[in-house]
This record gives C-alpha cells, structure tokens and sequence, in this order.
C-alpha cells in the first residue's frame, strides 16, 4: 500500500520542494486548507483532509485534524496485530509522515499591543496533537516540525520509503522540545496575564543562539541560549560588528558591563573584568567619560571589556586602540572608528546594542545543585531610595559630594560582595570586592585608590558590622560615606565618621551581589 503524509503548515517554506519529492516517490498527500491550496497551486496531487475524516473542517479552523481518522492512523502500533485490525474494521489508514508547523504564537505575541483574542487564536491544538501522536508512534511514524529538515528527511528514504530509525528517534525528540517550547511561551504569556509572579510549576524555553568554544574553562563545554521574546537592549541580542566570536565569559562580562553602563542617562565609561567594574567615569561627553574610567585603573583594564553609552568616534576609537581590549560596546560607531578600531586587530569584538529601556520584568535565575533560584533583578537604585535616604553625622555631605555619594551608590551594587567603592570628580577611583569581610574590601579599595583618597566618598553595598571600616576611611581622607544602614552597631560607626568630621548618609537599602 502507499505510504502517506499529512501535510498542514503555517510556514510554507521549502513546502512545495519537499511535497515534490514525496510525491515522485509514490507518497499520496493529504492536506488541510490553507497548505492543501498551496499544493494544488503548485500543480500536485493532494488529498482533502475532509476525504479523510468524512468530516468538515469546522469553527474557522479549530477542528479540522482532530478526529479519529487522523490519530488512529497516526498512533496505531504497526506490528501490533490488534491495533492494525482496530483501524482496519474501521476503515482507517494508517499515516506514515507527518509533516506540520504550529500557528505563529510567538511572531504574534511578538507585535506591540497585541489583541488577547488575537494571541488565544493563534494558539494551536490539532498541530500539536498530531506531531505528539506521531513522535510517540515514531518506530513507524516519521515527524517533521522544521522546515530546515525537510531535505535530510528526503535524502533519507530508502526504496520502501522508510527512513532509519535513528532519524525518526531525532525528530521525535525535537518534536517534544518543539511543543514543550510552544506550549512553555503559552504559559507564560497567560501567566503574565493573571499576574503571578512565582508560579508553581517554572515551565522556562530559551532558544540555542551559538555553540560556544567552551565554557568558563577550556575543559567545559558550553552553549548560549536566548530568549524566545527578543529583549534588543541585551547582550543576546546584540550585533557583533567584527572580531573573533564571544566565549562564555566574554557573555557574562560584557552583560556586566552593559548593566553597568545602563544605569546612567549622562555620558559613561564602564570597564570590566571577571564580573568586576575596574574603570567607571562620567564626564561631559564619552572622550571624557572614557579618560576618567580609564585612570580608575590602568593595569586592570588591559585585556578588559569596554561599555559606552555613546557613539564612538574616531578620537575615543584611537584611544580604545592603544590598548588590548577584548571587547567594545556601544549604540553605534562611526564607520570611521570602526576603520580605526579594526586595524591589525582582527579579534577585538565590536559589539553594537540598543540602549532602549529595558523590559521591567527581568528576572534573574540561578542555578544551584539540585534547583534554581529566582529573583527579580536589582534594578532598584539611589532615586527609589531617595525619600528615605538619612543623613546620620553631625555634618551634612556637601553638594559635591552628595552628587559622589549617589554615583557610588550606583555602581558599588554592581560588585561583588563584600563590596566597596570609591568615588571622586565623577570617576570610581578604588573599588575592593569579593571579600569575606567588609573592612578587608574597603582596604583594597583604599589601597587601590592610593592619594586619590583625598576628598574622595565611599560607598558599601551593606551596613558596617563595627566602626573599623570608617576608621580606615577617615585615615585615608575619605569624606563622605554612603550605605543602607541597619546594623545594631549603627552608632559606634556614626560616632567614628563625627570623630573624623565624616558625613554619613543610609540609605535603606542593601545592595548583595553574591
Ligand atoms: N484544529 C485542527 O484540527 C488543526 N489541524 C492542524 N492545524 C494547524 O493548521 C495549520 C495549517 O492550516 P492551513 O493548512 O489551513 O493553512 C498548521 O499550523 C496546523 O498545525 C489545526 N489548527 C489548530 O488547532
């Protein structure tokens, strides 16, 4: 008997190739509406799924595939002599290909202000039912989600049509991460819709972006997934102008630099390495941002990732030049920067983002043995701290340095805990992070800053357990401080900044970054 495939697509790339080649091969065709015209359209022999069913296609497309006719022939176990006889006592054939794409949900979710009806619409029931019917019977029946299959699938048919089995075991497995991930969008976007925010079950889908070279280390493999609903201020969606392409930990640190950078609206420089800002400056343009971030830390920056939030021009470009650098990104770059910065440097990675505001609703996931972490992202920062932010010493910052105190507060939730930051005239000057305690961080940044303590504020991303760290602030000319607050010892620290006529701010808030 022929062998035969039901044809029911949404995308009809490469569909009228790929029907050909079945057909020469004696395959007979049954199809659904919109896909069953194009075949006819095309001039090849296609079968109306109706002929099938005995049954029209109702509700404007609902139920056209979703009968007995359709799913018996699909899910009948062929060497099972019972199932054979079942379908047959009914009249039913059995379905050897199936070859369908599900209606557009997520291109339609994708478009501004989207209508509910039009979103629920566009979810799809009979294609999936008929992709899950033909994976689970795939020993005999061969699934086809993906256009980009269709030629291999084609090249695979032996004499009697039959393709191996290993294949139809791969494309039954990505039939299930195909409707997993369908189903996993639907979820979310009817989670959104209720408002719950931790739900019981985390149906999470990302989509493979590149095989990377290798993880963290060499030894680790690794890949980079990203979302399905494209954010375009990130990372993921990023263009890569030139250079060699991103590893894992370039990912992860230009996403750093890029947090960092975002935070301002004001022209600014950000250098990272290993997670860490080691050069942050703001200035009056981007050639005077970059100068002073720069300065913060000439040796750390070597071999680092540079973020702008302005156009680089040729003037910042040469002098992004003259250093080793890994990557650069910014909005945009002159094409004659680019010229500049692509000179004998064939690996250094220019990397264009939109600065558009990102989606309010990231959430940040971690991983740990055994489960994953969810939280919000600390987007929180100075402005929705700044009617309860209280000024605990004797004296009051100065405006000078209250505009250092909120700057610091800013980037010093950007390192890692425990965390310190020094700023002084629009610059980080000295930064101490990843210290299992508090006064050794703020003595690397104190040490890092050297005589650019003088005058200089401090921030610390959480409360000061004892008075040791303001004492070694106040013997390095710091004169400003600014942190949550909250410790039991609060006072013993209030009193040191008095003694040494330091202005301490709290703001209420911690800033962990573990
Ligand atoms: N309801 C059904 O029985 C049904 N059967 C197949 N579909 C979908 O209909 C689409 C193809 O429709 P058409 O051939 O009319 O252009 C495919 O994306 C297919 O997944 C259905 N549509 C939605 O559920």
């Amino acid at each position: 008997m022929a062998k035969r495939a039901l044809v029911s697509v949404s995308d009809k790339t490469g569909l009228i190739d790929f029907v050909q080649q079945l057909v020469s091969k004696g395959i007979e065709i049954i199809s659904t509406g919109g896909t069953k015209k194009a075949i006819e359209a095309a001039g090849l022999p296609v079968l109306s799924i109706s002929e099938i069913t005995n049954f029209p296609e109702i509700l404007d497309g609902r139920v056209k595939t979703l009968h007995p006719a359709v799913h018996g022939g699909l899910l009948a176990v062929r060497g099972k002599k019972e199932h054979m006889d079942a379908i047959s006592e009914l009249g039913i054939q059995p379905i050897d290909f199936v070859i369908v794409n599900l209606y557009p949900f997520k291109e339609t979710i994708s478009k501004p202000d989207v209508a509910y009806d039009e979103a629920v619409e566009n979810i799809d029931i009979g294609g999936p039912s008929m992709l899950r019917s033909a994976a689970k019977n795939h020993r005999s029946v061969t699934v086809v989600c993906d256009p980009a299959d269709y030629q291999t699938v084609a090249a695979s048919l032996d004499a009697d049509n039959e393709v191996p089995f290993e294949l139809k075991q791969k494309l039954a497995a990505k039939v299930f991460r195909h409707t997993a991930a369908y189903d996993a969008l639907i979820a979310d976007y009817f989670t959104k819709q209720v408002g719950e925010e931790f739900p019981e079950k985390l149906t999470l889908t990302y989509e493979k972006k590149q095989s990377l070279r290798y993880g963290e280390n060499p030894h680790q493999m690794a890949a980079f997934y990203s979302e399905p609903l494209k954010n375009e201020a990130t990372i993921a969606a990023a263009k890569q102008l030139h250079g060699k392409e991103l590893s894992y930990n370039n990912i992860r640190d230009a996403d750093a630099a890029l947090g960092i950078v975002k935070e301002f609206t004001e022209p600014a420089a950000v250098a990272v390495k290993h997670m860490n800002p080691c050069g942050i400056g703001l200035g009056a343009n981007i050639n005077e941002a970059y100068d002073k971030a720069y300065e913060t830390d000439p040796v750390s920056i070597f071999g680092g990732i540079v973020a702008l939030n302005r156009e680089v021009d040729a003037e910042l470009a040469e002098k992004l030049h003259s250093i080793f650098l890994e990557i650069i990104i910014a909005p945009s770059y002159t094409d004659e920067a680019i010229q500049v910065l692509e000179n004998k440097k064939k690996n250094l990675r220019l990397l264009q983002v939109k600065f558009t505001e990102d989606k309010q609703d990231f959430v940040q996931y971690t991983s740990v043995r055994g489960g994953m972490l969810v939280q919000d992202l600390d987007t929180k920062g100075y402005e929705d701290v700044k009617e309860d932010v209280k000024i605990v010493t004797e004296r009051k910052p100065t405006d000078a340095e209250m505009e250092s105190l909120k700057f610091a507060w800013t980037i010093v939730k950007h390192v890692k805990s425990n965390a310190i930051a020094l700023v002084n005239n629009g610059r980080m000057v000295g930064m101490g992070g990843g210290q299992t305690n508090r006064v050794g961080a703020a003595k690397i940044a104190l040490e890092e800053a050297g005589d650019k303590t003088k005058g200089a504020v401090l921030s610390s991303d959480a409360f000061f357990p004892m008075s040791d760290t303001v004492e070694e602030a106040a013997k390095a000319g710091i004169t400003a401080i600014i942190q949550p607050g909250g410790s039991v010892r609060d006072q013993e620290s209030i009193d040191m900044c008095n003694k040494y006529n330091i202005a301490m701010v709290f703001t209420g808030m911690r800033h962990f970054k573990h």
